[in-house]
């Protein structure tokens, strides 16, 4: 057994003998050990502690890391990614800046239609190799974990070659990876009049490839006014549900959609985005076990409102942070950003967001058990930090790389 042996640590964080879900007042707990040592064996957290306490005798042979000052942190768990696209859209955010609205872009054939038209044209082979290079990116800004989409697909080959593309990259990639089935992202153009049409082709020619060929965790829909309504998103999830894919939503981005309270009924493992709530859906989510995961790079993106983290976690939700890593709405996967951002523009405390970031993120994808907090027997995935004053400092300093090195299960990158 490969053993090995971290010093010098100035601040371990998140370290937890048992974990679940964080809600409300828990958010803001963010257990820490000052100057510590931390044992990895293969893959697997084994032990810490404090510097003056490390076993000496029982791990002589064991190779030994200074970590000479800089912190450890559990690797970033991306809950809500579009990684797999075929090409990226600046053309439509310079028509932003030069005032065109969505409405206007999606009318000239833009947005999810402009990346499904270049998916379907794009071969397997392309978008792997793409996909692959963004999460050797991701990867060094310290994701350790990540939830991709299919949805730029919107036919049946289209979105069964995304899934197969995500599968390949669960086989060969060293990150955790779930595959989310999102067909109904949009109405493709030839189903514009024809909404049944389409939500039959995904329930009836989709799913059940998808369900044979075990090519999805999870299914998504977007609950959104001019996309998909709360009945017809309660409709495909149940779909879904019944090919034993859970749900997870795309809720009340744009509008209250109702979409946070469909994902409650539904038992959904999160709803995503809720730039836009009431008290209505705030109670819905506070009550419920589902996990609300915010998008703020999206918000930022869009130049729309921010996420309200502060009343969300008052109220007792349980909260997750995720980057929403796509071509129309968040082109940037970095994780670092959207911890700094939650905490400068939602007033999130940077423990409440580093929570929301690692452990709630795990739980988000149903890997709270492995991964997300420092913890023995689980994953030893992990940032170590250039020497920092403070573990505020982390997101105050959101312009620098404040990572020195990675380890993805138990192997630095
Ligand atoms: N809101 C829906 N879907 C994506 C954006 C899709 C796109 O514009 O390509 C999102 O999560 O932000
Ligand atoms: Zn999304």
């Amino acid at each position: 057994m490969a053993s090995l042996l971290i010093t010098n640590i100035r601040q371990l964080v998140n370290v937890r003998e048992q974990t679940a879900v964080l809600r409300g007042s828990q958010l803001a707990q963010l257990p820490c050990i000052d100057n510590a040592y931390l044992i990895i064996e293969d893959d697997t957290v084994a032990g810490h502690g404090r510097m003056e306490d490390v076993p000496k005798g029982k791990f002589s042979s064991t190779h030994t890391f200074d970590a000479a000052g800089g912190s450890v942190l559990p690797a970033w768990c991306d809950s809500h990614t579009h990684t797999v696209f075929a090409a990226s859209r600046e053309e439509e955010f310079v028509y932003k800046i030069r005032g065109m609205s969505y409405a206007d872009i999606a009318a000239k054939g833009g947005g999810i239609l402009n990346s499904a038209r270049k998916l379907n044209d794009a071969p397997e082979d392309l978008l792997f190799n793409q996909a692959w290079a963004r999460l050797d990116e991701l990867s060094k800004l310290g994701t350790g974990a990540i939830e991709i989409k299919s949805g730029y697909g919107l036919t049946v080959e289209g979105e069964l070659k995304m899934l197969r593309v995500i599968k390949k990259l669960k086989e060969r990639s060293g990150l955790s990876i779930k595959a989310t089935f999102l067909g109904a992202h949009t109405y493709p153009q030839e189903y514009k009049s024809n909404h049944q049409g389409y939500i039959d082709s995904i329930i009836k020619d989709m799913l059940p490839v998808i369900a044979r060929e075990k090519l999805a965790d999870y299914i998504d829909v977007f609950c959104e006014e001019g996309f998909f309504s709360p009945e017809e998103t309660a409709l495909i999830c149940k779909a879904g549900m019944a090919h034993g894919l859970k749900p997870k939503i795309h809720a009340n981005q744009l509008h209250l959609s109702q979409g946070t309270q469909v994902g409650v009924k539904l038992g959904a493992i999160s709803v995503d985005h809720l730039e836009t709530m009431d008290e209505d859906a705030i109670q819905a989510l506070a009550h419920s076990n589902t996990i609300g995961t915010l998008l703020p790079t999206a918000a930022f993106f869009l130049r729309m409102p921010f996420q309200p983290a502060r009343a969300l976690i008052d109220a007792g939700c349980a909260i997750a942070l995720a980057s929403d890593f796509n071509p129309g709405s968040s082109p940037s996967g970095n994780m670092n950003l959207v911890v700094a951002m939650s905490c400068i523009q939602m007033k999130m405390l940077p423990e409440e967001a580093i929570n929301a970031a690692t452990l709630n993120g795990a739980y988000a994808m149903e890997l709270g058990q492995e991964l997300g907090s420092i913890t023995i027997g689980k994953k030893a995935s992990l940032i170590l930090t250039k020497p920092i004053p403070s573990l505020a400092y982390y997101p105050y300093a959101f312009g620098s790389n404040l990572i020195d090195k990675v380890m993805i299960k138990g192997e630095w990158l």
